[in-house]
């Protein structure tokens, strides 16, 4: 992204409609502004105990956020729920600033940082299901039908059509158009899920609230137990990662897995992205431990913990068991690395948090591990390099009969090899 890009000027404004946590939900809205390439030039909040139908806000409030773009020379105003097409209409047309609600402004942050084609295509698809009720229907969207203006070139417009008509059944085609190639994508994934099952490396996910660290923690691991070069991308704003990336660590005693660092979640997720979350996050459904970081720094730490459970849930995420990790501990007054059952308080950028972190992972992925004396004759050698590349080989030494090994490997894999055991 370009850092240099000039930054939108914007307003902020929401509705407090007895919510304990509106404080948070308005800062956030801001973060997500400023993750948008925005910046917040003033924040307007009104107290109430209920929506106007027509314009969201009262009346008064309308006409004070009339006065205050003016006097401030802004022209985009962004409100911290989810309006109704018309609600946005009216509001634009009594304060002439364009309004984008807080669903638009995700989606837009998601449209902006896509990189993969997958990812590109759920969010297209997201937007178009959000345009999809909101196109217009007025006559002046009616264009003469001799002109066929508009049409997008690859459809035209059938006897009698009107222009809205003609818009939204453009956009059904291309919905059903990504519907079809994201399946594609899908079975091509799931043939590759397969083959690690097959495999049988256990997977962990790295799941949690947007910028809690799993980037970071991702980083740590792969610097010490995986491949340098395959770091993936942190920063201090919201959404820093949109697709799900896989590497694989491999630690000292062989054992090996592989990690998935995800999409955070973020509180009030439109509901048009909860598919696009649910296929990046099909590696997290299928992982074997899930590995959720935590803002431990941030006071609303268990809003956000509250906000990742309920999004797993609402995404179809099995119970798969699960560590907490309460991450950059170095930004609060607790000790750290500081273990607690499954729960572990650590920083990312510390060697011994980390040294922690993969004591937790190991004790909850390999812990159905168990130690046993195999005796194979020398004439069945591919045995030995398998066990030497697949399970953890911690003693071996030559008898006469054969090479003898002390092995560490997984309960399920025994029955292989019960014909060298020695008991
Ligand atoms: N002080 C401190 N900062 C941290 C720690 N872990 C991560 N950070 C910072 O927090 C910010 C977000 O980190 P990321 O790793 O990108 O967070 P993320 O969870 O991957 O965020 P998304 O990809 O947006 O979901 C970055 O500026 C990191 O440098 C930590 O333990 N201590
Ligand atoms: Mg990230």
């Amino acid at each position: 992204m370009n850092e240099e890009q000039a930054l939108t000027p914007v307003i902020t404004a929401g509705l407090n409609i007895k919510d304990d946590h509106f404080d948070y939900s308005m800062a956030e809205l801001n973060n997500l502004a400023t993750a948008n390439q925005m910046t917040v030039v003033e924040s307007l909040v009104q107290k109430t105990d209920h929506r106007d139908a027509a314009t969201y806000f009262g009346k008064g409030k309308v006409e004070e956020l009339a006065t205050i773009l003016a006097d401030d020379g802004v022209e985009t105003v962004i409100i911290n729920d989810e309006l109704s097409p018309s609600q946005i209409r009216n509001l634009e047309k009594r304060t002439k600033a364009k309004i984008i609600d807080r669903t638009g402004l995700i989606l837009e942050i998601f449209a902006n940082r896509a990189r993969t084609h997958e990812a590109r295509l759920q969010v297209e698809l997201a937007k178009l299901q959000y345009q999809l009720p909101r196109l217009h229907t007025s006559a002046s969207q009616r264009l003469d039908q001799q002109t066929g203006a508009g049409g997008g070139g690859f459809t035209s417009r059938g006897a009698g059509e009107s222009q809205y008509e003609l818009n939204r059944r453009v956009i059904q085609n291309r919905i059903s158009h990504i519907k079809h190639e994201l399946k594609q994508i899908k079975k091509s994934d799931q043939t590759q899920r397969k083959q690690r099952d097959a495999n049988q490396i256990p997977t962990i996910a790295l799941v949690g609230y947007t910028n809690a660290g799993k980037s970071t923690i991702m980083n740590q691991l792969l610097a010490r137990f995986g491949d340098q070069d395959k770091q993936v991308m942190v920063k201090n704003m919201l959404f820093a990662t949109l697709d799900t990336s896989v590497r694989r660590l491999v630690f000292k005693d062989h054992k090996q897995l592989l990690i998935s660092d995800t999409v955070g979640f973020v509180s009030k997720l439109p509901h048009q992205l909860v598919s696009a979350f649910r296929s990046t996050l099909a590696e997290a459904a299928s992982a074997d431990l899930l590995v959720q970081v935590v803002d431990f720094s941030d006071s609303d730490r268990q809003l956000m913990m509250d906000t990742t459970q309920s999004t797993l849930e609402e995404i179809g995420v099995p119970e798969i068991p699960m560590v907490t990790i309460m991450n950059k501990a170095d930004l609060t007054d607790s000790r750290y690395p500081f273990r607690e059952g499954q729960n572990l308080i650590m920083a990312a950028n510390d060697e011994k948090s980390i040294d922690a972190l993969v004591e937790l992972i190991k004790e909850n992925v390999f812990k159905n591990y168990v130690t046993k004396e195999l005796l194979v004759p020398f004439s069945d050698g591919q045995v030995v390099s398998e066990l030497n590349e697949r399970a953890t080989v911690l003693n071996t030494a030559y008898v006469d009969a054969g090479t003898q090994l002390t092995v560490e490997l997984p309960a399920s894999e025994v029955g292989r090899f019960e014909t060298y055991i020695q008991d």
